[in-house]
């Protein structure tokens, strides 16, 4: 039940903080709004008075101006329930709002017949129906009867009021309504519609009443009489009626005091309910919050995070939550998702324990009430339409993210640019790599690493089974490895072993065997000679394609620069086994092991060890997102003791070229690197192409596209790739430098004679018969190289990638003669007399000072 009686405002403009504190205790409303115009104001006022379900809406007047919209509209800004006429009901029950949120606002009971499928629906007839016919209506819904007679005298009351005790809703104009009739005769005291729509059979003639704060817990039983009720609406405090004392003024001794928030009926109207809000000691005679105890949960969390706010004693956390919102923030999130990763009963009540806290804590700090929080719930819950409720696509793990429908019938093309005619934002847009999302990807690479780190193997084999969806009994496949697993064909042996031999008269020239030694003053001898690192994890992909020719990349110069224990990783097949081509090169290399795990798990294994993983000093390799995030993140981590080679992320290629290019080459250039990830991006730039040859180009590479087996990802790659048209070579080149691209393939006249401009890219690659793939397999060079603009400051994998190098110095007499004084003159600059000394000490005893 609610309270017998809605107050009715005529207009959006008299409805205000003032023109409802008289009638605040009826705690719903209804306001007449003729034109749609006002929705917006009126949302302002749902905001501003804190109405969000209390006030409900009367839109039948005059000619109807609304459409169905609108009114989806307003339910949608927490209006409880529209009053709308028949025709407008009927279009909104099709479109499925429920029945509960609708008031049929009747001219006569003959309307209703089309609406007997709705026996719950709330309905609103003018004050003319007669009574008994009201009263005779099937259905549950609540009845409202409209007052529409403006001038209301108390001898009216006996209408309404009998109204109110036959159990319908009179519907009153608020200005003609009054909490307090010592002060206002004329007006029909609400109190009294109250007072007749509620009985008791208690012999004493009092009604149980139940006190209660505003979240509805309960403070106290009392007991109310017409004079209490009177006098608690009168004065909008908790009056009630002592059976001992007679009235009773709550607080009126103690100073306990009530405000009185709302009064409603229960559902056979023997039981009134006070909403009040309590100040002081609390509503009990024992001082505490309630006769049935201190409150608790969420309401005494929210009570303590305020008094913490006031008084809390340095040194609080809490306090210092307050204090600092970036821990508070931190906190959040990460309780967040600690919640997301609980799995039992116990571990997810706990989490959301936390989370709550840290929630509460925040509004707290802002003066945000669980009572606003509420009234936001109750907004929501009044929703009629909802969004989807997809989360955000970046708090979504990749592999549950939607792909999107493509035409696979479209024109695979480039967009084209003009660097000289375009704005400098376009060329600037064109040139940006895919995004990475890297602290996104963090957030999901984090959880893995740490599995890994804790559980070793045990995790390892379970990460498999996730993201591999192969369930392993050991992680680890070691030396020496059975030919069985390793048989390829001889066509095959033979382009692996071409192959590693030009890789490896590569790296062997690379090799710095010797120590060089410098004689920097006479006596002051320098060296710097290389060692090997010991351990090195070399990170085979075999996501979207198997990599055998990474294998050997990384094989090859870790051989050559003698390092003692080879570690290859890569993800298994479904079946458990690996790609012979790369048991095979782990053979050839002498790798010790290899790590049957991909992605961030197997970078951890590697980082820290396993009880079958070695821990690896150095990881080296290229992968996706995730592989790429867990080395960034262990190499920062001091308790995993373990470089990197470098952000080796997804294949780019960067081609210039001119008019006398073959638009063939130009093209598959481009979809070498292209079918390598969506992620890859390829990048064109022509040298004062006619049209009609850029056109050439952007044929060739559909329809070579479109005759690869891996055509999709293909098209979704050259969907982020642009074409750029410059005037000139050095133009060209000053974009391609400014782009840092992994692989730079210059088809232009006279190619050589440009690559002395090149500043910035990881691997060269010269004229018209060098494509990028002589460079990924078999020329020499290696393939694995800085993408994402990273050339600007790294190499690609190299010799030297698997060394480091140790410097010495040899100072005879004559040496310290050279500089001993410079070191002292420095030291003392420094303030560092030990340095000093250990100079000094010596010269003295050479007798050189
Ligand atoms: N820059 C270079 O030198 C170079 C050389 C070769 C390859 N590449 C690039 O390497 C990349 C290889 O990527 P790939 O995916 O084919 O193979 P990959 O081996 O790098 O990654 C596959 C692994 O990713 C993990 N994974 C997949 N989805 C996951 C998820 N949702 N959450 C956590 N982990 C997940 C799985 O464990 C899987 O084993 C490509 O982008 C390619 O362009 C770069
Ligand atoms: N182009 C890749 C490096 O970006 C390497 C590779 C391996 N296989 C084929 N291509
Ligand atoms: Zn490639």
């Amino acid at each position: 039940m609610t309270f017998p009686l809605l107050p009715v405002f005529q207009s959006l403009e008299s409805l205000n903080g003032d023109s409802l504190s008289h009638v605040s205790i009826v705690n719903h409303f209804l306001v007449k709004l003729d034109d749609s115009n006002g929705i917006e104001h009126l949302k302002n006022i749902i905001k501003k008075l804190e109405l969000v379900g209390k006030l409900s809406l009367d839109v039948s007047g005059k000619v109807s101006l609304f459409s169905s919209d609108q009114i989806i509209d307003v339910l949608n800004s927490g209006v409880n329930k529209v009053f709308i006429s028949s025709k407008l009901a009927l279009e909104l029950l099709e479109v499925g709002i429920p029945a509960s949120r609708i008031v049929l606002k009747l001219s006569s009971l003959s309307e209703l017949e089309e609406f007997k499928a709705y026996q719950n629906i709330d309905i609103s007839l003018p004050s003319s129906t007669p009574l008994g016919d009201l009263k005779i209506l099937s259905g549950n819904g609540t009845r409202f009867v409209y007052v529409t007679y403006d001038h209301a005298t108390k001898t009216e009351l006996v209408n309404y009021t009998s109204i109110a005790a036959s159990g319908l809703i009179p519907v009153i104009n608020q200005e003609k309504l009054t909490n307090d009739s010592k002060n206002y005769p004329d007006l029909l005291n609400i109190s009294e519609f109250l007072l007749c729509a509620i009985k008791t059979d208690r012999p004493d003639g009092l009604y149980t009443s139940l006190v209660v704060d505003k979240y509805d817990h309960s403070l106290g039983l009392v007991y109310s009489s017409k004079e209490s009720i009177h006098e608690a609406i009168r004065t909008l405090t908790g009056v009630y009626q002592s059976r001992r004392h007679g009235l009773w003024y709550k607080g009126a001794t103690s100073g306990a005091t009530q405000k009185l928030l709302a009064l409603d009926v229960d559902c056979d109207s023997d039981c009134l309910k006070f909403v009040v809000e309590q100040s002081g000691v609390g509503f009990c005679h024992l001082n505490q919050d309630s006769c049935f105890g201190n409150l608790s949960g969420l309401t005494q969390l929210e009570k303590t995070l305020f008094d913490r706010k006031q008084n809390a004693p340095e040194g609080s956390y809490t306090k210092r939550l307050f204090n600092d919102s970036t821990l508070l923030n931190a906190k959040i999130k990460e309780e967040a998702e600690e919640l997301t990763e609980a799995k039992t009963k116990e571990e997810i009540s706990w989490e959301a324990a936390d989370l709550i806290y840290f929630a509460l804590t925040k509004c707290i700090q802002n003066n945000v009430t669980i009572s606003d929080i509420e009234s936001n719930l109750k907004l929501k819950h009044l929703k009629v339409t909802r969004r989807r409720g997809d989360a955000k696509s970046k708090f979504l793990p990749a592999e549950t993210k939607k792909e999107e429908v493509v035409d696979k019938n479209a024109k695979i093309v480039m967009k084209r640019v003009n660097v000289n005619k375009d704005s400098e934002e376009l060329i600037q847009n064109s040139l940006k790599r895919p995004n990475q999302k890297t602290a996104d990807i963090m957030k999901l690479v984090l959880p893995i690493v740490d599995a890994v780190k804790k559980g070793g193997d045990n995790a390892l084999i379970e990460m498999t089974e996730k993201f591999d969806k192969v369930r392993l009994t050991s992680p680890i496949l070691e030396a020496p490895f059975p030919p069985e697993l390793m048989q390829v064909s001889d066509e095959i042996k033979q382009s692996i072993d071409l192959s590693i031999d030009n890789v490896k008269k590569f790296h062997e020239a690379q090799l710095q065997s010797e120590t060089m030694d410098v004689e920097t003053c006479p006596g002051v001898i320098c060296s710097r000679f290389a060692r090997p690192i010991e351990n090195v994890g070399l990170y085979i992909p075999g996501g979207t394609a198997v990599l055998p020719s990474t294998s050997l990349m990384l094989g090859v110069p870790a051989l050559v620069a003698g390092c003692k224990n080879i570690i290859f990783a890569s993800p298994p097949r479904k079946d458990g086994t690996l790609t012979p081509e790369v048991i095979y090169v782990a053979h050839k290399v002498g790798a010790k092991c290899i790590v049957l795990a991909g992605g961030a798990q197997a970078v951890a294994a590697m980082a820290y060890g396993t009880e079958s993983v070695p821990k690896c000093d150095k990881i080296l390799g290229p992968g996706n997102q995730f592989v790429t995030a867990a080395k960034m993140y262990i190499q920062n981590d001091t308790t995993a003791l373990c470089s990197i080679d470098m952000p080796a992320g997804p294949s780019e290629v960067l081609v210039i070229g001119d008019g006398k290019a073959d638009p063939d080459f130009i093209a598959s250039d481009l979809l070498s690197q292209a079918e390598h990830g969506v992620d890859s991006q390829v990048i064109f730039i022509a040298v004062n192409m006619t049209e009609k040859e850029l056109d050439a180009v952007d044929n060739a590479v559909h329809e070579q596209a479109m005759a690869l087996p891996r055509v999709d990802i293909v098209r979704k790659c050259i969907s982020h790739s642009t074409t750029l048209l410059v005037d000139s070579y050095e133009q060209a080149l000053e974009l391609s430098n400014k782009y840092a691209p992994e692989h730079l393939i210059l088809q232009i006249e006279n190619a050589k004679s440009y690559v002395s401009k090149v500043d910035n890219a990881g691997s060269v690659f010269v004229g018209a018969y060098s494509p990028e793939s002589c460079g990924d397999y078999s020329s020499g060079t290696n393939h694995t190289l800085p993408t994402y603009g990273y050339a600007r400051q790294y190499s690609g994998v190299n010799t030297a990638t698997f060394q480091k190098f140790i410097t010495s110095q040899d100072v005879t007499p004559e040496g310290l003669k050279s500089i001993g004084k410079a070191v002292m003159c420095l030291a003392a600059v420094e303030g560092l007399d030990g340095h000093r000394n250990a100079v000094k000490i010596r010269m003295e005893k050479l007798g050189l000072l």
